[in-house]
């Protein structure tokens, strides 16, 4: 973006710099759709502080930006309206909202100030990884419509988002666990079957499981068998935990999550995209396995929308580990069904750190007492 809008944008005291990380906010668009900015990343995104739509001018520039709205699409662009009060005409835009496009009305006007926006309407344009690289003000003196389209016109796919080719930081280390032992997990899967699994979610602060099959629809089967555990320790802690040390420099001590999990093209077997350590509950974690058990199935493979629309899959056996805190989710599985075994891993501080949110944890929710995690037990 030209450099006066830097200068404009440092000068007008906005919090918001070029280039810099934007803070994170959650809130509901007026059609109750639930929006978590750090959702939203993998895919350029547009906020558009427009103030009241009582204001004509405001009207008139959401209108401008409107003419490009083919652009706002789920896998290259969306569009946020910030809005100061609830418009005269919310059924109008709730009408023509959906996946890449709300409305947000934030009376309380934390996100508004939180971007530099209170009293000076602007639209900041983010980056696939969230951060700013437009911030044009209603008073910019090359106007704000005309600035904005000619902004969203040039945006490339997500893809070329860096100008050179992209790769997510995950690891695929294969010959993780022999084919007899995927083979032997899988069949006790078969025997057993698995129950519905939930994924973590903050409301008011404390951490609860839900299940929502629009968002994950997969079967868990819990390891409960002392044996069993040791083995998948044993193999996890002599392959896996090694490559690990060397490539992301980190030396886990803990694990958990030890369970078989499907996704049944059957039932439409997917998780969307969501980061595994936001909640409370879960910001002990620090890299994520996804240890594939088998081959015999299409789809189901894991996507980093930070860094394109590129897939990865581990061989059976082989696993695929990556930082909590990336945006990833596992397309669907469109034949057959993956097994897989995904346990979290970390160390003795974030093991405090998850003893500390038991505090944080909703009625009902299992506390973590420790211990069951060592990945050294006998040390
Ligand atoms: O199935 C996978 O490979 C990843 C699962 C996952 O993202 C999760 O359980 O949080
Ligand atoms: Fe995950």
């Amino acid at each position: 973006m030209a450099e006066g809008v830097t200068a404009e944008t440092e000068a007008s005291g906005g919090k918001i710099l070029l280039g810099d990380p934007v803070p994170w906010f959650s809130a509901r668009t007026i059609t109750g759709a639930q929006v978590d900015l750090h959702v939203e990343a993998g895919r350029w995104v547009v906020l558009c502080f427009l103030g009241s739509l009582a204001d004509r001018r405001a009207m008139a520039e959401l209108a401008t930006i409107l003419a490009e709205a083919a652009r706002f699409r789920e896998d290259h662009c969306v569009f946020y309206g910030i809005l100061s009060e609830m418009p005269a005409d919310a059924p109008v835009l709730a009408s023509i909202s959906g996946p890449a496009m709300g409305y947000i009305v934030d009376d309380a006007g934390d996100i508004i100030r939180a971007y530099g926006a209170e009293g000076a309407p602007r639209t900041i344009v983010l980056d696939p990884l969230l951060r700013a690289v437009a911030n044009v003000s209603f008073d910019d003196p090359n106007g704000h419509g005309q600035m904005v389209t000619t902004f969203l016109q040039q945006l490339p796919e997500v893809g070329a988002s860096a100008g050179v080719p992209l790769t997510a930081p995950v690891l695929i280390v294969p010959r993780v666990f022999e084919f007899e032992l995927c083979d032997a997990l899988v069949d006790l899967y078969e025997r057993n079957g698995g129950e519905d699994s939930g994924f973590l979610l903050d409301q008011d602060g404390r951490t609860a499981t839900v299940i929502d099959h629009r968002l994950k629809r997969r079967q868990d089967l819990v390891l409960v068998d002392p044996e069993t555990r040791a083995i998948l320790r044993d193999r996890i802690a002599r392959r896996l935990l090694p490559a690990i040390e060397r490539f992301f420099q980190f030396r886990a001590t803990r694990m958990d999550r030890y369970m078989i999990s499907c996704y049944d093209a059957e039932l439409g077997g997917h998780f969307f995209r969501h980061r595994d350590n936001v909640n409370a509950g879960a910001r002990h974690r620090r890299f994520a396995v996804s240890l594939n058990l088998n081959n015999d199935y299409d789809g189901c493979d894991l996507r980093c929308p930070e860094f394109g629309r590129q897939t990865y899959r581990a061989p059976a056996g082989g696993a695929i580990v990556f930082s909590c805190g990336m945006l990833h989710e596992v397309t669907p599985v469109t034949r057959g069904r993956r097994y897989a075994f995904v346990p979290f891993l970390y160390g003795e501080e974030d093991a405090a750190v998850r003893e500390a949110m038991n505090a944080r944890l909703e009625a009902g929710e299992t506390h973590y007492v420790g211990g069951h995690d060592r990945l050294y037990p006998e040390a």
